[in-house]
């Protein structure tokens, strides 16, 4: 069908052409200033992401929207928008080196999607890197002679014994892996090298833009003082450090991701096994049910063994995954008594303990929400 037209109509779409090639040329002009202030961060060394600046300049300018009669969230939603553009464009400056006598960082495994994301940000920061691969243990020993630092990042059922087959390290390198889980890598490393060592622990996938706002949880080792600047290089490239205790850290990770992707997997297998038709769901889908789709679809593009082996390298996920199946027995069983108001108090008593996080997820997610949709075309 022919969108409607008139006189009117038209003459007030010109002028608002107009007002958007407005936007447009201010765009520009703002990311020409972001990119000089890009330089300037580059120049000194200051993280991409200053959560003070950006939280205190969107206050002020929602303040202003407000007293313009323009939605406060409208302006909002725009800077955040064009703030991301801003952080991926200021990695294309490169980032400030910050320990500018290091050896050369090798990274075994950087062949893969994860190792190569940090060997380019360790290429973009100015450091020599080099790439270790399954295939040149025959020349390990030189590879290795000089290294500043070496980076673990194969897969997680190949990491421990990665680091017991280096051999010994220069006395000063720092040994640092980028596994999923944290004990069982990080012993392994303060045995096989008595030097500085570092657990890291990158909450993202290797698809990201930038390190804006992403969380790298980090469990101390060894020798903070040699690997301070790591971690100062990390923020650098705008990410927020969290540190933690490896064993909270791997306790943590059975909710965040071995039972996530265990129930995602679930998911995915019941809809397979039910023969749904995912364009069908796609047309019926309510916004949420989109997301969901899209999140447990996105499980299935990725690799089988990463995600097998988060669920099964974690010892305890599998009395977790129990007690999961015990909570469905126990929702289902007042689904087959008839039960809804035995359903509703439990739902009653799940809310009272989300409190007032109940409350911060449907904003938040109602905002996630309201992106999706705009996203959606046609
Ligand atoms: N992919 C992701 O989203 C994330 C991955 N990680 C962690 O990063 C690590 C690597 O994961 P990905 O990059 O996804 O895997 P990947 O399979 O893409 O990369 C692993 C690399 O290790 C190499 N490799 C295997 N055995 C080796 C050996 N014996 N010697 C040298 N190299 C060897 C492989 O050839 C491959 O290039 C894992 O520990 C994973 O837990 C952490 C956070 C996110
Ligand atoms: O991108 C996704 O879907 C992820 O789940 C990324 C991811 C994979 C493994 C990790 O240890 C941390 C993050």
């Amino acid at each position: 069908m022919a969108e409607p037209s008139s006189a009117a109509l038209d003459a007030l779409r010109a002028q608002i052409d107009e007002v958007d090639q407005e936007m447009l040329a201010l765009l520009q002009r703002r990311l020409k200033l972001v990119g000089e202030v890009g330089t300037i961060k580059h120049r000194e060394g200051v993280p991409i992401y200053a959560p003070k600046r950006e939280a205190s300049m969107l206050a002020k300018r929602r303040a202003e929207a407000e007293a313009m009669g323009v939605p406060p969230q409208l302006i909002e939603d725009l800077l955040r928008r064009i703030m991301r553009e801003s952080y991926v464009s200021e990695k294309d400056v490169g980032f400030k080196r910050v320990h500018d006598t290091l050896g050369p960082i090798v990274i075994v495994g950087g062949g893969g999607k994860l190792g190569g994301l940090f060997a380019q940000l360790f290429t973009l920061s100015g450091y020599e890197v080099r790439v270790l691969e399954q295939n040149d243990w025959d020349r390990a020993d030189a590879l290795l002679a000089d290294a500043g630092m070496v980076v673990i990042s194969v897969p997680i059922d190949k990491t421990c014994e990665v680091i017991e087959r280096l051999p010994p390290l220069p006395e000063e390198c720092l040994l640092v892996d980028l596994t999923s889980i944290k004990q069982a890598p990080l012993a392994a490393m303060l045995k096989a090298h008595p030097g500085p060592v570092l657990g890291l622990h990158p909450m993202f996938g290797p698809d990201v833009s930038s390190l804006a706002k992403q969380v790298v949880v980090v469990c101390h080792g060894r020798g903070e003082e040699h690997y301070q600047w790591l971690l100062k290089q990390i923020a650098i490239w705008g990410a927020r450090l969290h540190e933690a205790p490896a064993s909270e850290h791997d306790q943590a990770m059975q909710l965040v991701q071995a039972m996530r992707h265990f129930t995602a997997f679930v998911y995915g297998l019941h809809l397979k096994r039910e023969h749904a038709d995912i364009e069908q769901l796609l047309q019926f889908s309510s916004p949420i049910y989109r997301l969901e789709l899209a999140m447990v679809g996105r499980l299935f593009a990725q690799s089988p063994s990463l995600y097998a082996d988060i669920i099964f390298a974690q010892p305890d996920a599998l009395a977790r995954a129990r007690h999961y199946l015990d909570r469905y027995q126990e929702a289902l069983a007042l689904l087959e008594a008839g039960d809804k108001v035995g359903f509703e108090a439990l739902f009653d008593d799940v809310a009272q303990w989300f409190g007032d996080f109940a409350q911060q997820f449907r904003v938040e997610s109602a905002n996630m929400l309201m992106a999706a949709n705009d996203s959606r075309s046609g």
